[in-house]
């Protein structure tokens, strides 16, 4: 007898469309916007005949949806990577078999060089976004990855259970160093919001969390950083952060003769501890909502 197995989670979508737009002012002394997206959609819905008999009649090609990507940033323009998002999920959702959609972008940086069109790309972290929709419901949420921050000093770490495994002596003073990964879900629908203007109050209340915490637990600088976003920013209801711990070991010079008073320090790059949590105002947690969204 044939077995019966249950198919489930279907999607299907273009990832990576790379999206590079330049908003023009038509001036003479011309200042161009330029965006640089890397923009992933996703459709559920009604597919399962694909998979089981390869009847295409309800799939959206992903060709299709790529296209789509670029013909939406040609009529409604790129403000933010969030509007752009919005939109695509605008269309899709109206779509025939279409019962939820997920989209996300990456936003690269890139600064002004002086003359109104050139620019040297900013390494500093890339911007994230993602707007996904269970039938009528939708969110947006948006992020940071790759925030690389470093402390000298300022970072305990002591306390904690000692076995016939541990090795690793207790500190009083040890440089703090991670790549900050934050995202962070809008209130509600989380439409009509400035983001850009969110995303830059997020990012200066995490920055000035990590500088002026006194870790004594990277968990307690994480946990600093997301209080300090929910404060600062009411437009958001939840933050999750992720944080590999970049360890850096004082270097043991005693046997050049040399003292190592915290100056010299090896960078390992692993293993490394990864700690992350999520901090949510009270009432507000929506599983849902970070379906398919890592970090
Ligand atoms: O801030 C830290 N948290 C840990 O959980 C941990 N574990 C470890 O080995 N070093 C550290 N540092």
């Amino acid at each position: 007898m044939a077995q019966e197995y249950v198919l489930s989670d279907l999607q299907h979508g273009k990832a990576e469309c790379r999206l590079v737009t330049v908003e023009r002012t038509g001036s003479a002394a011309e200042q161009h916007v330029l965006h640089d997206l890397n923009v992933t959609t996703q459709l559920r819905g009604d597919f399962a005949a694909a998979y089981t008999d390869g009847d295409n009649t309800h799939v959206h090609a992903t060709d299709t949806q790529k296209n789509t990507v670029f013909a939406l940033a040609r009529k409604h323009g790129v403000s933010s990577p969030e509007e752009l998002l919005l939109h695509l999920a605008a269309h899709w959702r109206t779509q025939p078999w279409v019962t939820g959609t997920w989209f996300g972008a990456e936003q690269a940086g890139w600064a002004r060089l002086g003359n109104g069109h050139s620019f040297v790309r900013t390494g500093e972290a890339t911007r994230t976004a993602w707007v996904q929709t269970w039938g009528e419901d939708t969110y947006v949420l948006a992020g940071v990855r790759d925030l690389v921050v470093l402390k000298s000093t300022g970072s305990e770490f002591h306390g904690f259970p000692r076995d016939e495994f541990t090795t690793l002596p207790e500190t009083d003073d040890r440089i703090l160093a991670t790549s900050v990964t934050a995202t962070w879900r809008y209130a509600g629908s989380g439409q009509g919001l400035a983001y850009d203007d969110c995303h830059e109050r997020v990012r200066t209340a995490l920055l000035d969390a990590f500088a002026h915490t006194h870790s004594l637990a990277l968990q307690q600088t994480i946990h600093a950083m997301a209080s300090a976003a929910l404060d600062a920013v009411p437009e958001i209801d939840q933050i999750r952060i992720s944080c590999p711990n970049k360890h850096h070991f004082l270097v043991d010079l005693s046997p050049f003769a040399m003292d190592n008073p915290g100056e010299v320090f090896v960078a390992a790059d692993r293993p490394y501890g990864l700690i992350s949590a999520t901090l949510s105002r009270t009432g507000a947690e929506e599983p849902r909502a970070w379906a398919g969204i890592g970090g």
